[in-house]
């Protein structure tokens, strides 16, 4: 868990200071204070990635030297990340040279935010990146899979662009696709096993219906690629596309044996969007035996106050919770919330609440 954080020009803070107990912290405050800013820092020091931006320029306050630092105490080591045009990282002093190597033995987070309703909404793409977070975290060789199979998929893809295809070649790329994307295909498989009955519970218990979640692992090239890549060879080379495989995959959702794109209620796929980022909480936590901290950006504007507080019942008591919210009105103080700080967030500045 994350025991002390810092920043120095981070988005609209020139400097931030805070201490957090194991429970973790609440941060109340109006609109654009700077709320999401905080859970924001703390994923960039954890995952050195932002889920709000790839552009690490923007998280530099504006006003400032062009630069950014982030610091803090987590998971019993003292992390540092600075960045000025590129990024300088250490561990408990220790400098590390690549970004890999500081993620190495970095901590596990879970982000909750109201984005995620893209996942109930949005393209398949956001749905694989969902399945792309989990597995490279808790499968072996899946990240390195993945990057082999992007690589030959974007080889064959130029290839099959060429005014004169060299069909050798693209048939020694579709090897690897084949042999990789077969590796990713069982993976995913399992990991929908993994996040199944999880998830189902999840929305059941924050709904506090009935509602039955179906998850459906929907392999773009089935369980044969290479039996799909042959059947759509013609169509692959006369549209000069590729059309089966992995980055075609997608994970259908449904609410009471409906797609839930289309026929769920807002309410619903908000549920559903939480109980998948639930399910993904508990499946790092029974692979890695740990538990995740829990970044919760604001995500309960939208729900009526019985969802709301069940899924602060629904969280891990154990973990560590960082929560934005603009009031707390709702909040059922009988819920076991643990020990958790406190803090209102106006304008750039934090004080406790
Ligand atoms: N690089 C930057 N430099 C200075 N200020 C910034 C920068 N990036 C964003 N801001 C501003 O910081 C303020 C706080 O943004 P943040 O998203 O953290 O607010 P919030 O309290 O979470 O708001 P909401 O409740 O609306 O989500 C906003 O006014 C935003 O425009």
């Amino acid at each position: 868990m994350i025991r002390t954080l810092r920043a120095v020009d981070f988005r609209c803070f020139s400097s931030l200071a805070l201490e957090i107990p194991e429970g973790g912290a609440l941060f109340t405050g109006d609109n654009a204070q700077g709320k999401t800013s905080i859970l924001e820092a703390v994923c960039v020091l954890v995952r050195l990635h932002s889920p709000r931006t790839r552009k690490l320029p923007a998280m530099c306050r504006m006003g400032g030297a062009g630069g950014f630092g982030i610091a803090g105490e987590a998971w019993e080591q003292e992390r540092r990340v600075r960045w000025q045009r590129a990024f300088d990282l250490t561990v408990d002093g220790e400098s590390r040279e690549s970004g890999g190597g500081y993620l190495a033995d970095g901590g596990l987070i879970v982000w909750m935010g109201n984005e995620d309703l893209e996942l109930v909404r949005g393209s398949a793409e956001t749905r694989r990146h969902y399945l792309d977070f989990i597995g490279s975290q808790v499968e072996p060789g899946y990240r390195t899979a993945l990057a082999r199979y992007r690589r030959a998929l974007k080889a064959k893809n130029l290839l099959l662009k060429d005014p004169r295809p060299r069909e050798d070649e693209i048939r020694s790329y579709e090897e690897v696709m084949i042999s990789e994307g077969t590796l990713l295909v069982e993976a995913r498989t399992r990991l929908v096993d993994l996040i199944s009955p999880r998830a189902a519970i999840s929305q059941r218990e924050v709904s506090g219906k009935d509602e039955v979640l179906g998850l459906e692992y929907r392999p773009a090239g089935g369980h044969d690629l290479r039996l799909a890549l042959e059947q759509a060879r013609e169509r692959e080379r006369r549209q000069r596309q590729s059309f089966v495989g992995p980055h075609r995959d997608d994970l259908l959702l449904s609410i009471n044996g409906l797609p839930a794109g289309e026929f769920a209620s807002e309410g619903q796929q908000r549920t559903l969007a939480l109980a998948l980022k639930l399910a993904q909480g508990e499946a790092l936590a029974a692979v890695r035996g740990n538990l995740p901290v829990y970044l919760i950006d604001d995500v309960f504007g939208e729900l009526d106050p019985g969802r709301r507080n069940a899924v602060m019942r629904v969280l891990p008591a154990a973990a560590q919770k960082w929560i934005t919210t603009t009031h707390l009105g709702w909040l059922d103080e009988s819920a076991a919330l643990g020990e958790m700080a406190r803090f209102a967030v106006k304008a750039g500045h934090i004080a406790t609440a």
